[in-house]
């Protein structure tokens, strides 16, 4: 294997900043694919004809997207898997069993790998609980969001990503309720075997959507003692707005200052969550260049960008990454 593992790299180079894609789902969209379906980016994959014909429109599309987003200085990519759990793909494609899920979801890594070559890394992304119902810029999970079973839920695409070896590491993204974030933490190297790490969907005001601070987060973390699962590699926050995100990675740097950060915040637009478009927000108030220092001052060890950041954004973080490291 050409790659260090993850935490090698970190730790024999205390400076390195690995530059992340950007947003997948809103890239293959830009490009023609439509999202728009209740497995959003998982589309393409689960038609036949993506893996029957390896020169089909959409297979090119996604292949045309990787390569951009590593012209741009990508070092870490991510699988498109952010709405293919189980449940998302068993309740709204035809793909009903464990071994089909199994078999698609292995396709989806493999095929990744290929495209992004051995010297770049992996991460297996997993979008939250509320990915399937679209809560995951609300944090609202229902009356009783402490009896979600995550486990079951996560399972799985856990299942699987722990055991490939294509993957380097597993991403929990846009995580937006303190109930699936204690339940992620709970678990041990048994369910989450490789490195890892977990990704807050924080509201503008410096919240996770549902309310709780980032002291509190720290506390939770710190609170887990030696029951901290040492697969944990980083934490951080991602499809934040990217005028706040330097805030908000100050206020988690704040309450955690030893533990190694991630940012790939959004564009800033806001997602409508039943039109399934973006709407424009406020203006960008600050460059890439700008964020990216604050991010790097604050601990920040991956840096990308998430929904409707483009390659052409990804090559600004690569130039503001190889300027302050
Ligand atoms: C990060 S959001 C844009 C992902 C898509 C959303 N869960 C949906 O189903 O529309
Ligand atoms: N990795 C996902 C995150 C969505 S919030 C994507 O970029 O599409
Ligand atoms: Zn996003």
């Amino acid at each position: 294997m050409v790659r260090l593992p993850l935490h090698e790299l970190f730790f024999k180079n205390p400076h390195k900043v690995l530059v992340l894609d950007g947003g997948q789902g809103t890239e293959m969209e830009n490009r023609g694919i439509k999202v728009a379906n209740p497995v959003w980016s998982t589309i393409p994959f689960v038609d036949r004809s993506f893996w029957e014909d390896k020169s089909s429109a959409h297979r090119r599309i996604v292949e045309g997207m990787f390569d951009d987003f590593m012209k741009a200085g990508a070092e870490i990519l991510m699988t498109v898997t952010y709405q293919a759990s189980f449940k998302s793909l068993s309740e709204n494609t035809p793909i009903k069993t464990l071994p089909a899920y199994t078999n698609l979801l292995t396709k989806i890594v493999d095929f990744s790998r290929e495209c992004i070559g051995e010297d770049k890394y992996l991460i297996g992304t997993i979008g939250p609980w509320g990915a399937h119902v679209c809560c995951e810029f609300t944090g609202n999970y229902g009356p009783h969001p402490e009896s979600i079973n995550y486990y079951e839920y996560f399972r799985p695409q856990l299942e699987i990503f722990n055991t490939n070896d294509n993957l380097d590491l597993i991403g929990f993204e846009t995580i937006p309720n303190v109930h699936e974030l204690k339940a992620i933490l709970s678990w041990d190297e048994s369910i989450l075997s490789k490195p890892f790490y977990i990704g807050l969907s924080v509201h503008e005001n410096g919240v996770l959507r549902d309310g709780t601070t980032m002291e509190q987060i720290g506390d939770i973390i710190k609170g887990l003692g030696n029951r901290r699962n040492p697969n944990l590699l980083l934490l951080g926050i991602n499809c934040v707005s990217f005028n706040e995100s330097p805030d908000i990675l100050e206020s988690l740097h704040r309450a955690l200052p030893d533990m190694p950060l991630l940012a790939y915040p959004n564009s800033g637009e806001v997602y409508d969550t039943e039109k399934k478009i973006w709407n424009a927000n406020s203006d960008k108030l600050n460059s890439w260049d700008t964020v990216v220092k604050r991010y790097i001052d604050y601990g920040a060890r991956i840096i990308g960008g998430c929904c409707r950041t483009s390659p052409a954004d990804i090559a600004e973080v690569s130039a503001a990454v190889k300027k302050y490291t």
